[in-house]
């Protein structure tokens, strides 16, 4: 095992350049949530401290003490309702900039599924290094990478079937791909057996080595891992309780007459520590690190923040991304759209259970609707069962597409959370190729439906009308999508399968209301709201383009038909003011400010706002004076 960590760490990251230094400073951080009616919960509390560029920095500390709130802090993952001061190369941080330099690599290994591991990392690849990188170079740098993680085995398994351990080396070979000079990983050790920790932390040195801040939170390190770490910050209870080099937490804490029993384990000392096993030391260590504004080098403790103290490096973080602007080339938003979309593509043709259920339920809908209304298109007799026909299908294209995107969307915004996140690609390109992605089987599942139910019914065998249902049909459908999107942008999935069905109920009543004599007496507040529905703009839009200047035979076995003249229909269905282009328009508008408005709300959800910000806060604090105080 000795061996092959060695290998690992002669086996340099060539293909990774030096990169310039960035200090991360804090100074009395301190968070906060609320908690019911019992006020708040103090999570992290005044800490300070100071990580080093070309250190591999460890957070430990017991479970639940604080660790992941302080990386994701640090990282900008959450940071509005900190409190404290960080410092960036001694300059308070700019959360933008920053977010530039650093990457963040969370707890949870959430990797698009459906793709190989090779595929996943041509992607990232793509959308990282940009056009500068030549294919051979990506691919030398993609084996190299899963060389070091040991993920070459399994480099054609798709990320859905690998083990916990490979899920998690892969989402740090994710991240590592483009080289960023300060990395935050969150318990990057968990669920990986003895060699892959060694060879995992032996590599966040080797990149530490060169240059890099790297940050990682760790859960009890073996002690041979414990002394890898250039730099250990140990936190009990969102404090402080020492920072300095791992192995010098032995005579640190002998210092406090603690003493820690011979070939003990210091990780696992210093974690039993912090658990009170050794009476209640936490105050004691605080106040001796005054609570990470010092450092206990050589043997001594020495202040961090002294006000005159030098910084470590006088780079800014302009200067630090000029160096890496310089060598890196972006991708521009068209490229970064042609990858999404046809990663998205990839993925949605490899789920062909899903594909198949999809085709499968069309064609069993289209059948089955298709024979409860078998002829009455050109059946007299039948024009308000036709009437209903024609409302059917908008029920059926406001639900089939909707329900999908309500179940699926929340889980993809946590890859798009991460990947954003950790600059892939922005907001717009991803926004368009989710658009652009989801048409083709849109188009072709509707209207495969529209043709069976088309032809079973009887419709008008004439291309205008054919074309306009089609169209209709198709418009309802990605306005209904859009719907879907718009609620699981900002819901979780239990939430928006609630309120997706339930919001739809006003436009469905709205649709139908009205129809026939005392259109005329119904209040303008309800006509207004009438107007408010897309599904009667769609309703209104089939009826007219279907029924207008048709007249109908009545059959031989009826003795009358009160219906066969269409237009006078239409008229005693009060829709004879309706105008076609109108309706069109107006469907055109409700999916330019529906998808419009889920494009704001998925933008708010990554980068909210100060508005939002306030809302969501609000928001919080009535969920939890409502909410019973445990
Ligand atoms: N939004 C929140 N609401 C309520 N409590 C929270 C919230 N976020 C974090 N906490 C609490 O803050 C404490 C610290 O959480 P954190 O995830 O930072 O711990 P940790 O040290 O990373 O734990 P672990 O090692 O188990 O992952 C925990 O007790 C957790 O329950």
């Amino acid at each position: 095992m000795v061996d092959n960590v060695e290998e690992i760490r002669k086996n340099n990251v060539l293909h990774l350049p030096q990169r310039p230094a960035v200090d991360i400073e804090f100074l009395d951080l301190t968070f906060t949530v609320p908690q019911g009616r019992k006020g708040s919960k103090l999570i992290l509390r005044s800490i300070s401290g100071k990580f080093r560029s070309g250190q591999l920095t460890a957070i430990l500390g017991p479970s639940g003490s604080g660790k992941s709130t302080l990386l994701n802090i640090l990282a900008g993952y959450k940071s509005t309702e900190a409190t404290g001061t960080i410092l960036i190369n001694g300059e308070h941080r700019n959360l933008k900039e920053f977010r530039n330099i650093s990457r963040y690599i969370m707890q949870e290994d959430v990797i698009q599924p459906l793709l190989s591991i090779d595929e996943a990392m041509m992607i990232a690849a793509n959308l990282k290094l940009g056009k500068n990188v030549t294919v051979c170079d990506k691919l030398e740098i993609i084996s190299d990478t899963l060389d070091l993680l040991r993920l070459t085995p399994a480099r054609n398994t798709l990320t859905n079937k690998l083990s916990g351990g490979e899920k998690k080396r892969l989402s740090i070979a994710l991240e590592l791909l483009n080289n960023p000079p300060v990395i935050f990983l969150d318990e990057p050790t968990t669920g990986l057996d003895d060699l892959s920790c060694s060879q995992c932390v032996s590599l966040l040195k080797q990149l530490a080595k060169g240059g890099r801040t790297v940050i990682c939170s760790v859960h009890t390190p073996s002690a041979k891992l414990f002394s890898l770490f250039d730099a250990v910050y140990v936190i009990s209870s969102g404090q402080c309780t020492y920072q300095g080099y791992g192995p010098d937490i032995v005579p640190y804490l002998s210092n406090m007459d603690i003493t820690c029993p011979t070939h003990y384990n210091p990780a696992d000392f210093v974690m039993e520590v912090c658990a009170g096993e050794y009476g209640d030391c936490q105050d004691k260590m605080v106040s001796a690190i005054d609570n990470g504004r010092n450092i206990y080098r050589n043997n001594q403790l020495t202040s961090l923040f002294e006000s005159n103290s030098p910084t470590g490096n006088d780079q800014n973080v302009i200067h630090v991304m000029e160096c890496i602007s310089n060598k890196e080339h972006k991708n521009t938003s068209w490229d970064q759209f042609k990858i999404l979309l046809i990663r998205m593509w990839v993925q949605m043709w490899r789920n062909k259970s899903y594909l198949l259920l999809k085709v499968v339920l069309h064609i069993a809908l289209g059948l089955l609707i298709g024979n409860m209304y078998i002829g009455i298109g050109e059946d007299g007799s039948k024009t308000i069962f036709n009437f209903g026909f024609y409302f059917n299908c908008i029920i059926y294209f406001m639900y089939i597409p909707m329900m999908p995107v309500l179940l699926s969307f929340p889980l993809e915004i946590q890859y798009l959370k991460r990947e954003h996140f950790n600059k892939w690609y922005n907001l717009n390109s991803y926004f368009c190729a989710l658009t652009v992605s989801t048409l083709p089987v849109q188009i072709v599942l509707g209207s495969l439906y529209i043709t069976m139910v088309y032809i079973f019914s009887y419709q008008p065998l004439e291309f205008g009308r054919i074309a306009a249902f089609f169209g209709i049909c198709i418009l309802t459908s990605i306005i209904s999508e859009s719907f879907g999107l718009l609620i699981s942008s900002t819901l979780n999935l239990i939430n928006g399968m609630f309120v997706g069905p339930v919001m739809m109920v006003p436009f469905i009543i709205f649709c139908a209301y009205g129809f026939g004599e005392g259109y005329a007496s119904i209040p303008i507040l309800i006509k207004i709201l009438m107007r408010c529905s897309y599904l009667r703009y769609s309703f209104e839009a089939l009826v007219l383009v279907m029924l207008r200047g048709r007249k109908l035979e009545c059959p031989e076995t009826e003795e009358f038909c009160m219906f066969t003249n269409l237009d006078e229909f239409i008229e005693i269905m009060a829709m004879n003011n309706g105008i076609l282009w109108v309706d069109i328009v107006a469907l055109v508008l409700f999916l330019i400010v529906v998808r419009s408005a889920s494009y704001y709300l998925l933008r708010q959800r990554l980068m909210p706002n100060k508005t939002f910000m306030a809302l969501q806060y609000i928001g919080r604090f009535i969920k939890t004076q409502m909410s019973e105080g445990r």
